[in-house]
């Protein structure tokens, strides 16, 4: 069963040309880890934002939000907070926008939730800190412990479902690699969905199940990790790749993907990736590829890569 469901999400905002977010969709299963990775600007965190309901000013938006069953684009403002309390958590690349430095980080942990201390207690030890920063502040603790913490207190009202968005990007190279560890151990451990919102294609390989590629607000490729990374099938998979330094081989970063973007003041009349894109043909300038299934995946494109190549 799906913790996560989001069906043909569409999102206009303010002052732009075409839909911001443009028939997303998107699952993730009980206890499933699934990555959104793409460039900035490709609308993951819009997404991942719509899954708890925050909408940026001037919004309008078409399609559904299921999250553990509950159509959140219609919750009532209440029923809403309820759910962030106890159904669906976030955490953010900066964990210190996120806590008052004025309070201790045990207080943080219980605000709202009497009698919640044992479990502060058992949470802070389980994302291997010590209990002895309860009593700290915030500015006492390392940006790796922070995000520990952060974590910590995502599971305080056991969620279904954790969105990470950029979890690790503003630490050190040897703390992300604990922190994705430890988000691993909160999957096995509370069998909890986690929804990894990144950029870094090679994070996405080590810590998803399953991966959804991005591009200009429409989902370009979606399957297993392990097939994506291995035999992408759409264009925009494979050259992300190929402009992904590999650390296996260390190999330094070969390319870039030429061109940008496609700018929110234009429409799109096919492929968003048409202009970018080494397979392009007329075809893909005036049609919009429609989502097709291969094997386990899903690919939107009108010349996908046969059996899938690594670039
Ligand atoms: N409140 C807003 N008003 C207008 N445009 C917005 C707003 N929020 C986001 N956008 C635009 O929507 C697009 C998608 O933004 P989003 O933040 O979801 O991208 P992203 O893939 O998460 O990128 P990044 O990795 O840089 O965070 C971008 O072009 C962004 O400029």
């Amino acid at each position: 069963m799906s913790v996560l469901r989001v069906n043909g999400l569409r999102m206009w905002l303010p002052g732009t040309a075409r839909p911001v977010l443009d028939g997303v969709e998107l699952s993730v299963g009980e206890g499933e880890t699934v990555a959104l990775v793409g460039e900035s600007g490709s609308g993951k965190s819009l997404t991942s934002r719509a899954v708890l309901g925050l909408l940026p000013d001037g919004a309008s938006v078409e399609g559904g939000v299921e999250v553990a069953g509950q159509d959140v684009l219609a919750l009532a403002p209440s029923r809403l907070r309820e759910l962030r309390r106890r159904t669906v958590a976030m955490i953010f690349q900066d964990p210190r926008a996120g806590i008052n430095p004025l309070r201790r980080i045990g207080d943080f942990l219980v605000e709202g939730r009497p009698g919640s201390q044992d479990r502060a207690r058992e949470l802070v030890a389980a994302v291997g800190l010590e209990a002895r920063v309860l009593r700290q502040y915030p500015h006492q603790l390392s940006g790796g412990m922070l995000q520990r913490v952060m974590i910590a207190g995502a599971l305080m009202g056991d969620p279904k479902l954790l969105l990470c968005d950029e979890p690790t990007t503003a630490l050190d190279v040897t703390t992300q690699a604990e922190i994705v560890a430890l988000l691993a151990e909160v999957r096995r451990r509370y069998g909890t969905g986690l929804l990894f919102v990144t950029h870094d294609l090679e994070l996405a390989a080590a810590i998803a199940d399953r991966v959804y590629v991005m591009y200009a607000g429409r989902i370009a490729e979606s399957g297993p990790a392990a097939t994506l990374f291995t035999r992408p099938r759409h264009p925009y998979t494979a050259a992300l790749l190929a402009a992904t330094p590999r650390v296996e081989t260390r190999q330094a970063r070969l390319a870039t993907i030429p061109g940008q973007p496609p700018d929110l003041r234009t429409e799109l009349t096919g492929c968003a990736f048409a202009p970018r894109c080494p397979r392009a043909t007329p075809q893909c300038h005036d049609d919009p590829p429609e989502p097709l299934v291969y094997g386990e995946g899903i690919v939107a494109c009108h010349h996908s890569i046969p059996g899938g190549e690594r670039a």
